[in-house]
């Protein structure tokens, strides 16, 4: 039996995997983002302790539903080393509850610091170790190779900041290269290089809350698409906004708030998480 979660290296790397998990358990990343007003929410104290009730919960609900679970790093870095050992007890639950992890810590830069980071996230031994971890390009597309190079041996993959869902990144992210395409495509169009071996180890994020302009029929690789819900996108602007331009077959919608606030409940958490997949499900058949 393949286990998704001790990845072979070679074989067909981080791609057979998602497609497996994606086949079992449908198009969904369900983000795990401890906001302090949800921790509030739920009648949580605003501490370690509270946030290790919270992400126990969302391990509990999410763990065995969702394909992809997405801890934003954020929430947990800002408790500090405590936050860190959180952040690992929700990694490894989420893991043996049978998801891919894909951290959410939007790692980059040179690459002799990138490879540090890249054994931080992906290296098999790490404590924080997943099962792909979110990255930007912005310091140049090739100082990601340490992560590349190593989510591809391990079997990992790594989601490239493309053409993010905020307003803000649409000024640098649509600017021309060379006055032939966007930075966007750019970042598309190297990471679909990447995946030219078949692995799909390079992912991509695109926004589900706008029109992205991009062409993104080569990439063979998984697309993130974050905005769901609280950033104002419907299952029906997914479909439209990768109508013709993507293959359905890689789109991850994700989705944190919209889910998590079914909380404090796992069975709760469970519900709301199956509703969004399903109304996804629906939208892109
Ligand atoms: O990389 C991401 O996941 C990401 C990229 C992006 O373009 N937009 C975006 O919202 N995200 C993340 O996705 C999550 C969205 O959370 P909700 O708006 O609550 O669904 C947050 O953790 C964001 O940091």
């Amino acid at each position: 039996m393949t286990d998704r979660n001790t990845p072979a290296t070679g074989g067909d790397g981080f791609a057979g995997r998602y497609r497996a998990a994606v086949a079992e358990r449908g198009r969904l990343c369900a983000g795990i983002d401890p906001h302090p007003s949800l921790l509030e929410q739920w009648g949580l104290p605003v501490s370690v302790d509270g946030l290790r009730s919270f992400a126990q919960s969302c391990v509990a609900g999410l763990g065995p539903t969702a394909a992809v679970i997405k801890p934003q790093v954020a929430f947990f870095e800002a408790f500090g080393s405590a936050g860190f050992a959180v952040l690992e007890e929700t990694i490894a639950g989420c893991r043996a509850a049978g998801a891919l992890v894909l951290a959410d810590a939007k790692r980059g830069d040179i690459g002799s610091t990138m490879a540090a980071y890249a054994a931080a996230w992906l290296e098999p031994a790490a404590p924080l170790c997943s099962d792909a971890v979110t990255v930007s390009p912005y310091l140049g597309f090739g100082a990601l190779d340490p992560a590349v190079t190593l989510a591809r041996t391990t079997g990992r993959g790594v989601f490239v900041l493309a053409r993010t869902s905020n307003p803000d990144g649409t000024e640098l992210q649509t600017a021309q290269v060379a006055r032939t395409r966007t930075v966007a495509q750019s970042v598309v169009d190297a990471a679909a290089a990447v995946n030219a071996d078949g692995s799909g180890t390079a992912g991509v994020v695109v926004g589900a809350t706008r029109e992205h302009g991009l062409d993104l029929s080569a990439l063979a690789g998984p697309i993130l698409s974050p905005g769901l819900g609280a950033q104002g996108a419907s299952a029906a602007d997914v479909a439209a906004v990768f109508a013709d331009t993507a293959d359905p077959a890689w789109l991850l919608p994700a989705a944190s708030r919209a889910i998590l606030a079914a909380g404090p409940g796992a069975a709760d958490l469970a519900a709301a998480a199956s509703t969004v997949r399903d109304q996804i499900e629906a939208a892109l058949s």
